[in-house]
């Protein structure tokens, strides 16, 4: 049997004073690369704090929330194994920030890097080869405030990838990014599926879904309303109804886009 990455089980979630979620399941399991799609105000945002820990739900008896199995985690061991890629984390790096420190801050899962915290020569090499292989070795000493959108997203990949984790979430992976951006950006998250990293994406884009992404689970007003293969949820039809919009869904090369209805 696959190892569940995500095991929520009738959870209830409030974000502030709204109840965001009341009796949500979700599994999501080790190779099966899946996009979460909602418009604004479904749920998304709420879910990934739970995903990552920020939010805690309230729990019942016949509720729980796990991850890789675990119902508890320290932030920095989570890390290691979910990777979390939020443009969110863009705008709290101090404007002393260089390349290397966004990298190297992976390791403490903290923003930017702290006086006290020491890295081992492992934890350089580590952070250098992965800004090589994502090609932006030579910003290194960039400070993080003077990057393109585009850069400053590789980073924060990056600092997610230190620690070379089993799964990645993303969340809006090509907002902001240009067209030529995000087809570069998207092109090395396909990679990474194509190594065995499970990818999570949460998004209400359609354009940002790699063709890899096999399994689709639609959110509308803080319920699953829709959860199957691509084909059958990608449709003007189901998409219409979950965007409360007439919609028609165009597909090239694998990639879909969506338009007007007329
Ligand atoms: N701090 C808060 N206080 C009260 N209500 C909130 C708070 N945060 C979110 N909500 C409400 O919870 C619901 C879900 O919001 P959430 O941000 O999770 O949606 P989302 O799908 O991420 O939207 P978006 O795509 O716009 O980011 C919305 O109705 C929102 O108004």
């Amino acid at each position: 049997m696959k190892e569940k990455i995500i095991d929520i089980h009738n959870i209830t979630a409030y974000s502030g004073s709204t109840k965001v979620f009341s009796d949500l399941s979700l599994k999501i399991e080790t190779g099966c690369n899946t996009v979460i799609l909602g418009p604004n105000g479904s749920g998304k945002s709420t879910l990934l704090k739970l995903l990552s820990c920020e939010l805690h739900p309230v729990y019942n008896p016949d509720s729980h929330l796990r991850i890789f199995g675990r119902d508890r985690w320290n932030v920095m061991e989570l890390r290691r194994r979910l990777g979390i890629v939020s443009d969110d984390l863009q705008r709290d790096y101090l404007p002393g920030a260089h390349g290397i420190n966004v990298m190297l801050s992976g390791f403490y899962a903290s923003i930017d890097t702290w006086q006290y915290q020491e890295f081992s020569n492992e934890e350089r090499e580590k952070a250098e080869s992965v800004m090589a292989e994502l090609g932006i070795a030579a910003l290194k000493e960039r400070p993080f405030c003077a990057m393109s959108t585009g850069q400053q997203r590789r980073f924060l990949l990056g600092r997610a990838l230190v620690h070379d984790p089993d799964a990645l979430l993303f969340d809006e992976p090509t907002a902001g990014l240009d067209i030529a951006a995000s087809l570069h950006y998207l092109e090395t998250v396909r990679k990474l599926m194509g190594s065995d990293k499970t990818v999570v994406l949460v998004t209400h884009h359609l354009h940002e879904i790699p063709p890899e992404i096999e399994r689709v689970v639609l959110m509308k007003g803080g319920r699953i309303v829709g959860d199957g293969k691509k084909s059958d949820m990608l449709t003007s039809e189901a998409l219409s109804g979950v965007f409360d919009y007439p919609l028609q869904v165009v597909a090239v090369n694998g990639y879909f886009q969506l338009l007007p209805a007329s």
